[in-house]
């Protein structure tokens, strides 16, 4: 029988991703293939996958694609699922270490025995327009007006180290995020893409929110979308700095420090271990 490839799967709030290491396995990864893999139909099913662990300028790290392809600089449930990977297959036996991604290096830390639970250093947001990236002259792109599908919006955008747009809106519904989600991802404001989070504010603790992402389209929960909005709801004047992020998939906890700083808690599980056809890779 010919070596078969494993991947193993693991999902933080239902937001899906498949582990393949290059450790484990001698393949090549391409963008086609990594979309099939990711297909519900004809693949796998992801919402991307965590190809680790690799070398990042000397550091022990993880490329992460979405499921059409793409690579995203970061992502926080797959910061969190590659933690817990990382301490279910012993590559680290502490409970604190960090990751490294093309957004610089994530500590993470695992809160709980079984590594479920993980508290990530997320970083600092920047709102600059040309950090973003969003067109048009240097800005913070705060509140801004925006025409998405012929109808008027105010956004606020920022940067976790990939691009977010936030609207705030009384209805927030898997349909409206559908609806609106291709328009936001694909405008032409937004040379690199962008992931979208409508927003609805429960109370100064409380956001919900539905999430269309850059590259995997309607997800059940986003880390980076769960610190980018209790980010622009703190700076809007909207929040405390400790927000629950109630999402489809359940809770995120962020926690907005002093200096800036954005740390998430998110939850993680396993799924699977699965053989995989060499066809996927050949
Ligand atoms: N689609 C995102 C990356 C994954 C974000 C999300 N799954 C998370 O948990 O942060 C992007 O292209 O920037």
């Amino acid at each position: 029988m010919t070596d078969c490839i494993t991947m193993i799967k693991y999902q933080g709030l239902g937001n899906d991703y498949l582990v393949l290491d290059p450790n484990k396995n001698r393949v090549q990864l391409q963008g086609k293939k990594i979309a099939l893999m990711c297909q519900r139909g004809f693949g796998l099913g992801a919402d991307g996958v965590l190809y680790g662990p690799v070398d990042i300028n000397g550091k022990m790290g993880v490329h992460i694609y979405n499921s059409d392809g793409s690579e995203a600089a970061i992502s926080g449930n797959g910061v969190c699922i590659f933690a817990k990977y990382l301490l279910d297959h012993e590559y680290v036996k502490e409970k604190k270490f960090e990751i490294k991604t093309l957004s610089g290096s994530i500590e993470v830390e695992c809160l709980n025995s079984r590594a479920t639970e993980f508290r990530v250093n997320m970083g600092k947001a920047s709102f600059l327009s040309r950090e973003i990236p969003v067109t048009g002259e240097v800005r913070e792109v705060i509140n801004e007006d925006f025409t998405f599908n012929n109808k008027d919006y105010k956004a606020t955008c920022l940067t976790i180290g990939n691009p977010h747009c936030i609207i705030f809106m009384d209805e927030v519904s898997e349909k409206a995020a559908r609806e609106l989600g291709p328009y936001v991802e694909n405008a032409d404001e937004f040379p690199e893409r962008m992931n979208l989070q409508i927003c609805r504010k429960i109370d100064t603790g409380n956001l919900d929110i539905e999430i269309w992402e850059r590259g995997s389209g309607y997800t059940k929960a986003s880390g980076t979308g769960s610190c980018a909005a209790a980010m622009a709801a703190y700076k809007l004047g909207l929040t405390e700095n400790r927000i629950n992020i109630n999402q489809p998939g359940g809770m995120i906890q962020i926690d907005i420090h002093e200096d800036g700083t954005i740390y998430m808690t998110g939850s993680v599980g396993y799924v699977a271990d699965m053989s995989v056809a060499e066809s996927f890779f050949s």
